[in-house]
């Protein structure tokens, strides 16, 4: 955020206070190198009552081996606890989030706010989108800002491609596939679990993931403070759309000022439309014992 000038005021907020205190300060000597001047400070939740956004990346992450969903229970009980603090300030912002399970924390921050669906935004599947990009554009050698693709689904081991709507300058990616005996179908079969499976590699070798995230993050947070109306894949509460109801889940959505202005439904082919279903089921059921109503 500070890198990219993005907003006036960044307040951190966490549990260690002395590490979100070292945080501002070790933010703040990069200040001279900034495109604009930004105040940065380490706060508490008086500090939310007039923020435009709240962004809650705090709570437990995977230890190698562990699911995203396997972290359902310690941060639901984290993020009521947040989100009750975040709402008696005063708060009437738009809340972003990125701990994980982030569909379903997502959707508890949305309970639990009380806030309108359209301001309470999960980052869904943008990371998986980028990786997806990226390593689509490291194949084909192509800038990865001109290959379009979406994952969608749950952030986790049940996302998918949608391949039948990805292209690179307006040619899919079945023609560039068929165009040179180079380019496999296998090829771009595995492409697709090293999306799937990124975070997985980078906890195995580095414990945690953080850049790719954060940009992702700065950039939907400026699609909401630049009023842009982005198209970004995120976690965003379906009634009707896709056959689904009462979720949040990962989709393209137009993002702008006031949150989420619609979700986009693309038409999707029938296996593509199996693995969505089966993704949303997958949340609903890892989700029910902690929401009555679900
Ligand atoms: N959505 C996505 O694409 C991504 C999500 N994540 C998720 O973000 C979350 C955080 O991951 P990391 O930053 O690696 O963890 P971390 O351990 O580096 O940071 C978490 C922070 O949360 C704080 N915290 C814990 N309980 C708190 C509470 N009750 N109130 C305030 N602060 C509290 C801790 O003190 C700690 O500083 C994890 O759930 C992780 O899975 C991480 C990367 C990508
Ligand atoms: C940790 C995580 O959710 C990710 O890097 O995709």
């Amino acid at each position: 955020m500070l890198n990219q000038g993005v907003t006036e005021e960044l307040v951190l907020i966490d549990l260690n206070k002395e590490k979100s205190e070292g945080d501002a300060m070790d933010l703040n000597h990069g200040l001279p190198f900034a495109p604009s001047p930004t105040s940065i400070w380490y706060g508490d939740y008086s500090d939310c009552r007039d923020a435009d956004i709240v962004v809650i990346c705090a709570g437990a992450n995977q230890k190698p081996g562990e699911t995203r969903l396997d972290l359902v229970e310690k941060n639901t009980k984290i993020f009521k606890s947040i989100v009750d603090q975040v709402m008696n300030n005063g708060f009437d912002g738009i809340f972003l989030v990125a701990t994980n399970p982030v569909d379903i924390l997502t959707y508890a921050v949305w309970k639990y706010s009380g806030l309108p669906k359209e301001r309470v935004i999960g980052s869904g599947t943008i990371l998986d989108t980028a990786r997806f990009r990226y390593l689509l554009g490291d194949y084909f050698q192509v800038d990865s800002r001109n290959v379009h693709g979406y994952i969608i689904g749950e952030h986790g081991d049940t996302e998918l491609p949608v391949w039948s709507h990805a292209d690179i300058a307006g040619k899919t990616i079945a023609d560039w596939v068929k165009k040179k005996e180079q380019y496999k179908q296998e090829d771009l079969d595995q492409l697709f679990l090293n999306v799937r499976d990124a975070a997985y590699h980078i906890i195995e070798r580095k414990g945690a993931t953080y850049y790719g995230i954060a940009m992702g993050l700065v950039r939907l947070t400026k699609a909401i403070l630049q009023n842009e109306n982005s198209v970004l894949t995120v976690s965003a509460y379906l009634d009707g759309k896709y056959g689904q109801s009462d979720v949040y889940i990962g989709v393209p959505a137009i993002v702008n000022r006031k949150g989420i202005r619609d979700v986009i439904e693309l038409h999707l082919n029938q296996d593509e439309q199996e693995k969505f279903t089966h993704s949303a089921e997958v949340l609903k059921k890892t989700m029910k014992p902690f929401f009555s109503n679900n």
